[in-house]
């Protein structure tokens, strides 16, 4: 089921469009990488669909009602998860008390978070302040898992982490959302380790997606993803593809 669609979305900032004509989609269950070189426009896909900014055109819809112009709480509520770096962390609190403030009575899921990130149990009674970089990010992502989100948005899980570090919580992140059947869309500076881990990817070049697929399939063809990032964005003259038609194209190659 198509719990995300993004059509033909621009966005950007003081009347400015920092993405153009984006359509984008993730499925119940799936992790999708967003990918490509900076200022292409990730963070600010992210943005618009958690409602920080509204788009200028386009359509974002979640479970096909369109969102936009809902306020970032309201979305949050509806099950829209945007994880930052160290977001929701509290240094005074331990682990475990983290787990006891739910949002508004919101009960968090303590016993599935402990069962998909066991290397947080020892930690349970530490105060968040003393644990490591790569420890609060798993701290941050468990919480944001353990509310049952049904989309979870990740801006990039790399910043500050050893690469071996997001390659052991990425995939705790997959099994996690897939578990309670939540979306993920990722932003990841690391292409390699995002492919590893997603389902599908696109890429985004001055804010236009220039190629998606399955994640396999441009993981296989280090070419195609390379020459992505380094070649230009189609020239807006260029007839334009449905989402629909590109996976089409994607899955007979
Ligand atoms: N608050 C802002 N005000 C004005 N312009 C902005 C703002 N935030 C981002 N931009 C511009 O929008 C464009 C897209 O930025 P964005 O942060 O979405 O890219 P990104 O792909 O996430 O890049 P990076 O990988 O470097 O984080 C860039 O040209 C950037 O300079």
């Amino acid at each position: 089921m198509t719990l995300l669609r993004l059509e033909r979305v621009t966005a950007g900032y003081d009347g400015a469009p920092a993405i153009r004509d984006l359509d984008l989609t993730v499925e119940t269950g799936e992790t999708v990488a967003l990918l490509g070189p900076n200022g292409a426009g990730k963070t600010t896909t992210l943005r618009t669909i958690s409602g920080f900014i509204r788009p200028m055109g386009g359509r974002v819809g979640l479970d096909d009602r369109d969102t936009r112009g809902t306020a970032p709480h309201r979305l949050a509520r509806a099950g829209i998860s945007h994880a930052l770096e160290g977001h929701g962390v509290f240094s005074g609190l331990t682990t475990g008390e983290h787990f006891r403030l739910g949002r508004r009575g919101q009960r968090l899921d303590t016993e599935r978070a402990r069962e998909h990130f066991p290397a947080l149990v020892p930690l349970w009674e530490r105060r968040a302040g003393l644990l490591s970089g790569g420890e609060q990010q798993m701290l941050a992502l468990a919480l944001a898992l353990a509310r049952r989100p049904r989309l979870l948005l990740i801006d990039e899980l790399s910043l500050g982490l050893a690469p071996a570090i997001v390659q052991r919580l990425l995939p705790v992140v997959r099994r996690y959302a897939a578990d309670i059947g939540a979306g993920v869309l990722l932003v990841e500076q690391n292409p390699h380790l995002a492919l590893e881990m997603a389902d599908r990817a696109y890429v985004l070049v001055h804010g236009r997606v220039v190629n998606h697929g399955p994640a396999d399939a441009m993981r296989r063809d280090p070419e195609l993803l390379v020459g992505s990032y380094l070649g230009a964005a189609p020239e807006p003259s260029a007839p334009r593809q449905t989402d629909a038609e590109r996976h089409s194209t994607r899955r007979d190659t």
